[in-house]
């Protein structure tokens, strides 16, 4: 239950608060759906944007209004999210700068692509602010980290913050952080989609029906997370708990050790760490 102190906390998110979307790809897509299913926002309240008709006929779906014109979507709207691929972020950025004014919220969701490259291309003074999130937000179970940036106001990273918060945890920190974000929980949905597939591959293998295998694989993924999250015990701690003397768990653990599973995750974050900070110096 809520505690009276949180039941009365200012909401940073006005009544009606216009969201836009340049970009109607997966991310948008997970957001957008994400934010809708929460009741944050109207479906009328969000506009999209795409140059391919497809993509746009999927997020239509969502009762969103739909234009392949992106100057549109500043138009409409407050607060604006950049959701297309890094390489295309400076073209859309020439295309909206003239209609981009200080009232409104920049939001850049681009791998790599660094604030000061966003802030050259818009007219001085445009509030902006950098967010790595992960496509969990379909679920409203987004991994978020916020970055502002030079021109934000008092109040803009609370209302991306408490936004994002909608669907999922958000924190906020400095530009610095964002690129390891990525090759961390931005990507790390894939990391943990392949494990859920190789272990349900493993029950296949000793004799469990695939779809049964799914569940439990995902589900035990589940489990996990939440119990790391809740408790708050070091999740070290948490292997030693289910590693009974001589059983079944430190035999597995010892064959994870000698294929490398430790390193190869921490190898993993690390190679999309630098893949991101190529990304920015590369466009
Ligand atoms: N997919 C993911 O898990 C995550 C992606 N991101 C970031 O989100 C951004 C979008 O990624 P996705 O949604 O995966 O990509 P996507 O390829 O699914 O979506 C991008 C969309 O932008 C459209 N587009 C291309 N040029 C355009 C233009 N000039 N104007 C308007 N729309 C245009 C494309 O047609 C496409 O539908 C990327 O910068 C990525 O780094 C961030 C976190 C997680
Ligand atoms: O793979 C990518 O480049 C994007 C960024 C984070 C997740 N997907």
């Amino acid at each position: 239950m809520a505690t009276s102190s949180e039941s009365q906390r200012k909401s940073f998110i006005p009544e009606d608060m216009t969201v836009g979307f340049i970009g109607a790809g997966r991310m948008a897509q997970a957001m957008a759906r994400g934010l809708i299913s929460t009741g944050v926002l109207k479906p009328k309240n969000i506009t999209a944007s795409d140059t391919d008709p497809i993509m746009l006929n999927y997020i239509k779906e969502l009762g969103v209004h739909i234009t392949e014109d992106n100057t549109q979507v500043v138009e409409r709207s407050k607060l604006i999210v950049i959701a297309v691929k890094p390489n295309v972020v400076r073209l859309v950025l020439k295309d909206i700068s003239r209609v981009m004014s200080p009232d409104k919220v920049l939001v850049s969701i681009a791998a790599g692509i660094p604030i000061s490259t966003i802030e050259k291309e818009l007219p001085p003074k445009t509030r902006v602010i950098r967010v790595m999130p992960n496509t969990p937000a379909l679920v409203q179970a987004a991994a978020s980290v916020l970055a502002p940036g030079t021109e934000v106001l008092p109040g803009d990273s609370e209302l991306v913050q408490e936004l994002l918060q909608c669907i999922g945890i958000c924190e906020a920190g400095s530009e610095k952080l964002l690129d390891a974000v990525t090759g961390l929980s931005g990507s790390g949905p894939a990391y943990a989609f392949a494990a859920i597939e190789a272990l349900s591959d493993g029950g296949v293998k000793m004799g469990l029906p695939r779809d049964l295998a799914i569940k439990l694989a995902a589900q035990t993924l589940l489990g996990a997370s939440k119990m790391v999250l809740e408790t708050k015990k070091h999740p070290g701690q948490l292997k030693d708990e289910v590693c009974s003397p001589g059983g079944t768990t430190i035999t597995a653990m010892h064959v994870l050790e000698k294929g490398g599973f430790r390193g190869a995750l921490i190898d993993a974050v690390e190679a999309a760490t630098l893949k991101a900070r190529e990304l920015g110096s590369t466009n």
